[in-house]
């Protein structure tokens, strides 16, 4: 809105306040000479400047243009910097055409054409932009505001219909209707945003003269409205995201005063946002640093900060940055871990790998390492049995890659796209197993289907066969011949198309001997035997399998090791691998953590000590004393592993007499072999 006041309000001054009266963008106010005094004016004024100024005090607010109409131009001299942003002076004679042009009947571009300069002297002087069109719809006239606003000169406008110019233009249809249209919103062609006036000229006579428009360039306040509404919007997404986060989130000012938490955050803690808010960074820490104030100081983040925070000492990991704009340091935002939830996170991990090796075969041929002859005619008998439906025995100490094998097996065989499950024949009791194997009746619907249904049209894996129960064994080869199963506590049998790769590590032929082992079984099994001889039988395979195992180390552990040197292959080389691949993976991997970040290649200095074994000929109690003292600890430990050596020999492999005999659970004679690299993991 603009204030104007007209000075003198004789015929021009009324003239001038009507034409803007019309227009609810601005304010008139007319101050007129009493003498002059035209009908409709209520104010009166004499000719002293005083009385001009006094009304302008009066009106309270600041005058945007000051018209004087009287022609006295000692009045407007005086007049003009008083409280005024801008002044015009329009000659009487100007004020005097307007005055006709409402109340006689000459055309509005005729009587503005005789007092051109005039004209432009009073419209120009409007900020807001101003079109006036004929009874054609012609424009007539356009101020500078309106060139400004439009893009256009003046040239390129008068003269042409309006709705060239502005397509939209609702001009034409103010004429037709009479009626204004106040504040309209339009948006222009040359992508501006206005919002205009727009008046029908209609003398006193009530005869239509054409139409004018006055519009405000709004594009940068509906732009600034829009960035705000958009900062908002962000704003209120980055407050929505920070409040929903499942991460606790704690933001600090560059001084290191709390800024914000979110729920996560006073989870984790135990601390409420009053006793973090406006109070220093420290004020959570119950153990160690500040990682806000490390981060302030060096303006670099944190990774990987382990701390105890809030009362209730939580154990977390903590990650911060700092907050930079445009290169100014504003604050720290940390992420703050709770470490008992990785912890559990981790084992539910485990507990899912666990499950998909059993549903997956990973390994394929290509990943098999075979330099030596031995290994290279086993993979060939593999794969050629890989092609038949038969069944498959495999034979060789823990660690030789019997399950690589099956799963390369698998993967080779017209049964690729379907399951490959594992099954640990020595880790579960017999009555699990069985219900495992067979699947359960009695059990709930959806857990009724044993792993011979789960593993239709696929391979099952039977690791440790040697280790099953007679009656079991009994139950599988039932399998193996008829190609069907009957659930545990079920009667109907079930059609299963299965194939089956069974290992061992145990002498199969002892065991039958020892009426341990059917013979049924073990002819039925034993139609495609694969040997796969112990690594210290197939030197060959050694520096090609350490490089392999090598690549695979730096993947688990984020290293770059590039081999070994010669030494430390030598010693490799010597070595008898009671444990075999397994056992080179685990000695590669402890050397590889007793390196320094910049070491490339495993020297002899990082290998543990490898002694040689000779388990025919040990005797436990008769060994030579050693004259070298050793720590207790790792005298118990050589003991422990040199006894279960002994009695697994004795007990031809069969695990579960040999936990029997040493008088421990099956479980702990896994987890000792493992810790001994004597065997696999025990399967849960
Ligand atoms: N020829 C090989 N090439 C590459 N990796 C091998 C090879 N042989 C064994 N490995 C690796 O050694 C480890 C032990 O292999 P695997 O589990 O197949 O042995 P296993 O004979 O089934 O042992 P167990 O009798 O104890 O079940 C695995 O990590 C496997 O990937």
């Amino acid at each position: 809105m603009q204030n104007v006041l007209i000075v003198g309000a004789g015929q021009g001054g009324t003239a001038i306040l009507k034409l803007f009266e019309q227009t609810d963008m601005i304010n008139v106010q007319a101050v007129a000479d009493i003498n002059q005094l035209a009908p409709g004016i209520e104010l009166a004024a004499n000719k002293s400047i005083n009385t001009y100024e006094s009304y302008i005090d009066a009106l309270n607010e600041p005058i945007d243009i000051i018209v004087e109409t009287t022609g006295k131009e000692e009045v407007f001299n005086d007049l003009k910097n008083y409280k005024t942003r801008r002044s015009v002076l329009i000659p009487g004679t100007v004020a005097h055409v307007i005055y006709n042009l409402l109340n006689e009947k000459e055309s509005l571009l005729d009587q503005l054409k005789k007092e051109t300069d005039s004209r432009d002297l009073l419209l120009n002087s409007i900020h807001d932009g101003m079109i006036v069109i004929d009874l054609d719809h012609n424009i007539t006239y356009v101020n500078e505001a309106a060139e400004n606003i439009l893009n256009l000169n003046r040239d390129e406008m008068v003269g042409h219909l309006v709705t060239e110019i502005i397509s939209d233009s609702h001009l034409p249809n103010v004429m037709k209707t009479r009626k204004k249209e106040l504040n309209q919103p339009l948006n222009l062609s040359n992508g501006k945003r206005i919002i205009t006036t727009r008046i029908p000229l209609v003398t006193e006579q009530g005869e239509l003269l054409g139409a004018f428009a006055v519009f405000k360039d709004i594009t940068e306040v509906v732009e600034l409205a829009e960035e705000i509404t958009d900062l908002k919007n962000i704003q209120n997404m980055l407050e929505a995201i920070i409040q929903s986060s499942e991460e606790a989130i704690s933001v600090v000012d560059e001084y290191g005063r709390g800024l914000l938490i979110n729920p996560a955050y006073t989870k984790i803690t135990g601390l409420k946002e009053s006793e973090i808010i406006g109070k220093p960074a420290t004020a959570d820490i119950s153990e160690g640093e500040s990682m806000h104030m490390q981060v302030l100081e060096t303006r670099r983040p944190v990774r990987g900060a382990r701390m105890k925070v809030g009362p209730l000492k939580r154990d977390v990991l903590v990650n911060a940055a700092p907050i930079l704009v445009d290169g100014v340091l504003k604050g720290s935002v940390a992420i703050i871990h709770d470490l008992s939830e990785i912890e559990s996170l981790t084992s539910e991990l485990k507990k899912a790998r666990q499950i998909i090796r059993n549903l997956e075969a990973k390994y394929t041929f290509d990943d098999i390492i075979a330099q030596s002859t031995e290994m290279k005619l086993t993979l060939e008998q593999a794969k050629v049995g890989a092609k038949t439906p038969v069944t498959v025995l495999l034979r060789g100490e823990s660690g030789t890659g019997k399950e690589l094998i099956a799963h390369a097996i698998h993967n080779e065989s017209d049964r690729k796209h379907y399951k490959f499950i594992r099954v640990n024949c020595a880790s579960m009791e017999e009555e699990a197993l069985e219900k495992a194997l067979f699947g359960d009746e009695t059990g709930p619907p959806e857990k009724q289907k044993g792993l011979f249904e789960e593993a239709n049209n696929g391979s099952l894996f039977l690791d440790e066969i040697g280790d099953l129960s007679v009656d079991l064994q009994a139950r599988v080869l039932h399998v193996l011949e008829n190609q069907e199963i009957i659930r545990v506590g079920g009667r109907k049998p079930i059609p299963v198309n299965v194939r089956v790769i069974a290992a061992t590590n145990v002498n199969l032929e002892r065991a039958m001997m020892e009426k341990e082992f059917r013979e049924d079984l073990f002819y039925r099994l034993n139609r495609l035997p694969i040997m796969i001889a112990p690594l210290r039988e197939r030197t060959d395979d050694i520096e090609p399998l350490t490089q392999h195992l090598i690549t695979k180390l730096n993947e688990d552990y984020g290293r770059n090791v590039k081999g070994v040197n010669v030494k430390a292959l030598g010693i490799l080389k010597e070595y008898d691998f009671p444990g075999n691949v397994r056992e080179l993976e685990n000695i590669l991997g402890r050397a590889i953590i007793s390196m320094e970040q910049n070491e490339s290649y495993i020297k002899d200095k990082h290998l543990p000590s490898l002694r040689k074994h000779s388990f025919k000929d040990l005797d436990l109690f008769n060994e030579p004393v050693s004259t070298e003292v050793i720590p207790l600890q790792d005298a118990l430990d050589e003991f422990e592993k040199q006894l279960i050596l002994e009695t697994l020999e004795k007990n031809n492999y069969i695990k579960s007499k040999t936990a029997k005999q040493l008088n421990i659970s099956l479980r702990n004679l896994y987890y000792k072999m493992e810790k001994h690299n004597l065997g696999k993991d025990v399967q849960s």
